[in-house]
């Protein structure tokens, strides 16, 4: 397919708490964002370059750790999907993703799982870290509470981007949203090769917070085609998740994107936040005024990914399905044994 050469627009976050009228054109932008390509560059977001530069150092140090101290933390140690994954072991639409990468989520205690309990508890628990690079912790945890901090403000521009009160959302994430940073490095890709990065998707979450190093290939799908969204110095991307579709009936969408591999010789890191409500919430419909309504498109109707509003059955979902091995490993009772695929039991 051809990609375009169209490119994202750029806002300006601290616009959002300038007085009215700067106020209202950031949120005019927002909105024709979110009517086209569901992604934009973020300036004037409030994270320093220093924290930015020692989270991308740390993930480089992290991936050239020797594989035995990766692969003492796999995430196939985790029933709640945490840990290194190596490329390959991950899969998109049922292809391998050509990429190693770290998941880390919100660090609580695991919860007691039993028969009365419902599946998704099992997504909450410790996080893996690895012995041999100690300053890891602390770095990507600061990096993960303001890259929360920031989601939240772009969540609150939305809601009024909807002309709902900036909180609206605030019920379904507050007091312990759910929180995935993912450090991941795609690979150089060989002749002949898969150029699947990570395959065509959407997010799941409320929106996504991403941080890229000075390769590109993360391509947006459009009307128009496929876009390709490079690294822009000092910004983050933001997309939008499948949350925010569900509750705006579709006036919000989440765009469909992918990762094309590097080619030989080169390899890409980028550092990907997700925030996403409880997950013990429902998603609600939100009441939007006749003229948002009105370009609301409804929500897209895709029978390899139903969505849920019980944010942890739809987030349960896509971690059986992303990482089958750990699925196989902890989950088998919630799969389905007459399916080759490793989806949820319809039952749960
Ligand atoms: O690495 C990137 O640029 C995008 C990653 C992504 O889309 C994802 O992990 O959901
Ligand atoms: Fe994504």
């Amino acid at each position: 397919m051809t990609v375009s050469q169209k490119a994202l627009p750029v806002l300006d976050l601290t616009s959002f708490d300038a007085e009215p009228s700067q106020r209202g054109a950031f949120l005019r932008e927002l909105c024709e964002a979110a009517q086209g390509p569901g992604f934009f560059y973020l300036v004037g977001h409030g994270i320093s370059a220093d924290l930015i530069s020692d989270v991308l150092a740390a993930s480089r140090q992290f991936f050239d750790l020797p594989e035995r101290d990766k692969f003492s933390i796999e995430m196939i140690n985790s029933p709640h999907f945490r840990g290194y994954t190596r490329a390959g072991l991950e899969f998109t639409r049922g292809l391998p993703d050509w990429r190693e990468q770290l998941d880390i989520g919100a660090e609580r205690d695991a919860l007691p799982w039993d028969r009365t309990a419902p599946p998704w508890i099992r997504l909450q628990g410790p996080n893996q870290w690895p012995a041999a690079l100690p300053g890891l912790r602390p770095t990507l945890l600061r990096y993960q509470a303001e890259a929360t901090a920031l989601a939240i403000k772009v969540l609150r521009a939305f809601a009024a981007a909807l002309e709902q009160p900036d909180n609206v959302f605030e019920p379904i994430y507050a007091p312990s949203p759910n929180q995935l940073l993912k450090i991941i490095r795609y690979p150089g890709r060989d002749a002949g090769d898969s150029d699947q990065g990570v395959g065509a998707h959407k997010d799941s979450g409320f929106v996504t917070i991403l941080l890229q190093d000075k390769v590109g290939g993360l391509q947006v799908e459009t009307a128009d085609g496929w876009i390709d969204a490079p690294p822009r110095p000092g910004s983050f991307v933001v997309n939008i998740g499948e949350i925010l579709e569900l509750a705006s009936n579709g006036a919000l969408r989440a765009n469909v994107h992918r990762v094309v591999s590097p080619p030989a010789g080169v390899d890409r890191l980028s550092v990907a936040f997700f925030l996403g409500a409880r997950l013990d919430a429902t998603v609600p419909l939100l009441d939007l005024p006749p003229e948002i309504a009105a370009r609301s498109r409804g929500v897209t109707e895709d029978p390899l990914n139903p969505l849920f509003h019980e944010v942890g059955r739809n987030y349960l979902k896509g971690r059986l399905r992303s990482h089958p091995d750990v699925a196989r490993r902890h989950h088998a009772d919630l799969l389905d044994p007459s399916s080759t695929q490793s989806e949820p039991a319809s039952a749960y």
